[in-house]
């Protein structure tokens, strides 16, 4: 536990202040820092243009497939649309894929995941041009990112660094636990905060669902991000007093709501709110981040097909 994250909330008049981190006030910034890079591009007769491939049924998909649509309208981005049938042939994504790395107008590939379970993931991942990956989860990319030369960082891990960035949270020297590791947060997440570079300089545990003693872990911590997938894991008793919480999970669970259910993270709120200095909520605080975060990569990744200088916020 590093000691000045316990100092501010012994008992002097913070406790209980606790900083609730607005994803959709930060995710609304990057939105308005892209529009300058969006200017430049346009003066040089450019149009960032972003594509998305769903192949699902599931409501979860559809629906952040469209919220991206929405964003990048609202920045002038071109969003160009593609559905594929869950029971198309494999063939007919990856020929997609192809058409869509040949195209000038597209600079970013985005194939929602997860895909039908007769479709390669992998294949897919392999297939999407480096250049266009702004995912960030091709092979060549990852190996990038990993060797500490990142050109796509995955947006999660990515709207995370500037999340805490926007709270004033230095990760340089903390320990930090991320609970999860998977290759489109945990890992990619860990990999980040290692990293000799902003947003990075943290002693990395990662912790699974094989982590023998959690709590042990996550007690050290002073910073705690939760990315496993499992409602609710993280609870407040498992955290130190002024600890920094990042709640990365989106649980749909069975609720007597309008939708019929309720948004609930990987973490208790209630409990690990109490605890902390710094909490992100759910909804309203990684997700927007994403999504902003793909933005960027697009409109990164126009200026460089373009050969024009753009200014990222
Ligand atoms: N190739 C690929 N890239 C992805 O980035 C990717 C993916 N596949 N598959 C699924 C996950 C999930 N994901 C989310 C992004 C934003 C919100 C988001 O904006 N959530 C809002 C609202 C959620 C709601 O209202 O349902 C919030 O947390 O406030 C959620 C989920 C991107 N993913």
């Amino acid at each position: 536990m590093h000691e000045s994250a316990s100092l501010k909330c012994a008992g002097d008049a913070e406790v209980g202040m606790t900083d609730i981190i607005d994803g959709n006030a930060v995710a609304e910034d990057v939105r308005a820092g892209l529009t300058d890079a969006i200017d430049a591009l346009s003066e040089a007769g450019v149009t960032p243009g972003l594509a998305t491939v769903l192949m699902s049924d599931d409501p979860a998909s559809q629906t952040y497939v469209s919220m991206k649509q929405r964003d990048c309208e609202e920045v002038g981005i071109e969003a160009l649309d593609y559905e594929l049938d869950p029971d198309a042939p494999a063939e007919e994504l990856y020929e997609l894929v192809d058409d869509l790395n040949a195209d000038d107008s597209v600079h970013g590939v985005l194939v929602q995941m997860p895909l039908p379970d007769h479709v390669d993931e992998r294949e897919v991942l392999r297939r999407i041009d480096p250049a266009k990956d702004v995912d960030g989860f091709h092979p060549e990319n990852v190996g990038r990112l990993v060797a500490g030369n990142p050109r796509f960082k995955p947006c999660t891990p990515h709207g995370i660094q500037k999340l805490l960035q926007s709270a004033d949270v230095d990760t340089e020297g903390k320990d930090v636990v991320v609970v999860g590791r998977s290759n489109i947060v945990g890992k990619p997440m860990a990999n980040l905060l290692v990293q000799k570079a902003e947003g990075g300089n943290a002693t990395v545990t990662v912790c699974h669902s094989r982590t023998e003693d959690l709590a042990a872990k996550t007690k050290q911590a002073d910073i705690v991000i939760a990315a496993c997938g499992v409602p609710e894991l993280v609870t407040g008793e498992m955290l130190s007093a002024g600890v920094v919480v990042v709640d990365v999970g989106i649980n749909r669970v069975d609720a007597d709501t309008e939708k019929g259910y309720e948004l609930v993270g990987d973490v208790e709120y209630d409990s690990a709110e109490e605890k902390a200095s710094a909490i992100t909520p759910v909804p309203g605080g990684v997700g927007p981040m994403t999504r902003a975060m793909l933005l960027w990569n697009t409109v990164k990744s126009a200026g460089e097909a373009a050969d024009v200088d753009v200014d990222l916020p």
